[in-house]
């Protein structure tokens, strides 16, 4: 049966922003996610890993409302924005009105500016897309996510084309939206110590379906040698199916 994503429900219990039952979907008829089950909760940060073409991004497309070509039962709520890898601004339309697109009536500038400070770009609010660094394409992109006061926001590896020094910040960034908003996110990423520093929770999806779910009950905020860090690495790295050698002593 497929499901009704046009007219988004609210989950059940308040407590959920997501639940997903038996969710498929195929292409050409081979299943990219096959009876996959999935609870959100309100609030909680999740990450999301999973090899290469395993479906995280067909998953989160589904979630997003993009993909409606689904069996089974998807409740999400109404309120949620979707930021990409690649900012995807429109080149014609200055920073505030990209932040604006698509949103209901007619938006003054006012809630772009505010929504632009919260990323740190009210500076940049009257330039064009290509004029803009890729950090900074990255932050206007999460003030259009944020001006739709998401319940859930989905994150489809947004900091994946960043170099090091960016990515850590725009992580920063994340972290601070969601403690200041307390929607519920899902990342998805490739990179284990990037979910280990964010997530409430990382899931580990294999053969269409979530396979692995880890809570992260590290205090905040995070750094990569803390303790417990490194044995949650090595157990979602395990899952991803890398094994890491253990140093030979002498
Ligand atoms: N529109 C489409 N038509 C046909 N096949 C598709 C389509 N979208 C995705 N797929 C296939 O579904 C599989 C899962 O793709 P998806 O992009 O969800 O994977 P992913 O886990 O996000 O991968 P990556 O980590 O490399 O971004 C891939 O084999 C991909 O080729």
């Amino acid at each position: 049966m497929a499901t009704d994503l046009h007219r988004p429900v609210t989950p059940a219990t308040s407590a959920d922003a997501v639940r997903v039952e038996n969710l498929t979907r195929a292409f050409d008829g081979r299943p990219v996610i096959d009876g996959l089950h999935l609870t959100l909760r309100a609030g909680e940060f999740t990450a999301l890993l999973g090899r290469s073409g395993c479906g995280k991004s067909t998953l989160l497309r589904v979630l997003a409302g993009l993909d409606r070509e689904i069996e089974g039962t998807v409740l999400v709520p109404e309120r949620r924005a979707v930021a990409f890898q690649s900012p995807r601004l429109m080149p014609w339309k200055r920073v505030w009105r990209n932040v604006l697109l698509g949103l209901p009536g007619k938006p003054q500038r006012a809630v772009a500016e505010s929504a632009l400070e919260e990323v740190g770009l009210s500076h940049r609010s009257g330039a064009w897309p290509r004029t803009l660094s890729g950090g900074e394409a990255q932050r206007a992109s999460l003030a259009r996510a944020l001006v739709r006061e998401p319940d859930l926001l989905l994150l489809d590896e947004p900091f994946g084309a960043l170099d090091a020094l960016t990515r850590i910040k725009a992580q920063q960034l994340v972290a601070e939206l969601w403690q200041r908003r307390g929607c519920a996110v899902l990342l998805v990423t490739h990179d284990v110590d990037e979910a280990l520093l964010l997530a409430d929770r990382v899931l580990v999806m294999r053969d269409g379906a979530i396979a692995h779910d880890t809570p992260v009950a590290l205090d905040r905020p995070r750094t990569v040698g803390a303790p417990g860090f490194a044995a949650l690495r090595a157990e979602l790295l395990a899952e991803l199916g890398v094994h890491q050698p253990s140093i030979a002593s002498r």
